[in-house]
């Protein structure tokens, strides 16, 4: 059996154990039978070309969208039976829409408390100091106060991390958290992905290129097709990736562009998107 099915520690479930997944979308296959165990405290990347089925795996993992067959293990537990939810902080694919949130940057960091939280419970002092090293974690401590509608694109994409990191978790899901993120906040989030692995929290997230989260990743798993084409080692950049000026078709803004406070971002809203809990 491969190695990324066992953990260091017998008695530490592997964070994520994915078993022959199959996911369909009217009819269509999106995965074709992926089989990934992440172990705990592993940083793992998810990349593969457009439709390769990346956001979707994600999905899947945490019971967003359905299995067609196969299973999904997050700590140990089937989906379904799964309840430790404050164990996961899930950052979404930011969406850009029209309308937006009068919420300051520390409002939406606090949101990330709720699922923790008993019902209808106030903020306690040790989910202030959370969001407060939530914040800092994600250099954005002097902007707690700001609407996030002030902010860039990038920082935006640092307020999701911040508000998945304030629940506590010990095991992070990204979805492309670099797409349109301008060089200087790619770098900040490479600095706080490294934060996470130190504390020993798994980390799995989709990019479309390691860039500056090359020396972070610990594993690549490359899906082509809705299946593992690779697994292990970062893969360098073959095909036409590695040719100047490759025209991998990027649907989200590229990241490499310099990011502005234009009309457009300014409305970007954050979707606040909860796991299914089933
Ligand atoms: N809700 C949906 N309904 C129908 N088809 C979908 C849905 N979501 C995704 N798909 C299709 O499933 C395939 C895989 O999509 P997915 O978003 O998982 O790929 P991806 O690798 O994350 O792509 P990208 O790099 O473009 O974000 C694509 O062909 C996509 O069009």
């Amino acid at each position: 059996m491969s190695d990324q099915f066992t953990d260091v520690e017998a008695d530490v479930p592997p964070s994520f154990q994915i078993v022959d997944a199959r996911v369909a979308y009217d009819g269509v296959s999106v995965l074709d039978g992926v089989n990934v165990g992440v172990p705990a405290g592993q940083t793992m990347a998810v990349l593969g070309p457009n439709g390769s089925g990346k956001s979707t795996l994600m999905r899947a993992m945490l019971g967003i969208v359905p299995l067609t067959s196969g299973q999904v293990l997050v700590h140990g537990a089937p989906l379904r039976r799964f309840r430790a939810w404050h164990r996961i902080g899930y950052v979404p694919q930011r969406i850009t829409a029209g309308g937006a949130v009068p919420a300051t940057v520390r409002e939406i960091v606090a949101s990330g408390q709720v699922a923790s939280r008993r019902r209808l419970s106030l903020s306690t002092r040790a989910d202030r100091t959370a969001v407060d090293e939530a914040l800092e974690t994600v250099d954005l401590a002097d902007r707690g106060r700001d609407s996030v509608r002030e902010l860039s694109g990038g920082q935006q994409q640092r307020v999701l991390i911040a508000r998945a990191l304030a629940g506590r978790p010990d095991t992070f899901v990204m979805d492309e958290p670099m797409a349109g993120v301008d060089a200087e906040n790619q770098r900040a989030l490479a600095r706080t992905i490294a934060r996470l692995r130190e504390r020993g929290s798994t980390v799995v997230l989709v990019l479309h290129e390691l860039g500056p989260l090359e020396d972070v990743i610990e594993r690549a798993v490359v899906l082509e097709s809705g299946r593992v084409a690779h697994d292990g080692a970062a893969p360098e950049p073959t095909g036409e990736c590695a040719r100047p000026g490759h025209e991998h078709q990027h649907p989200h803004p590229d990241p490499n562009a310099p990011e502005s406070v234009d009309t457009t971002t300014a409305s970007e809203m954050i979707r606040l998107e909860v796991p299914g809990r089933d």
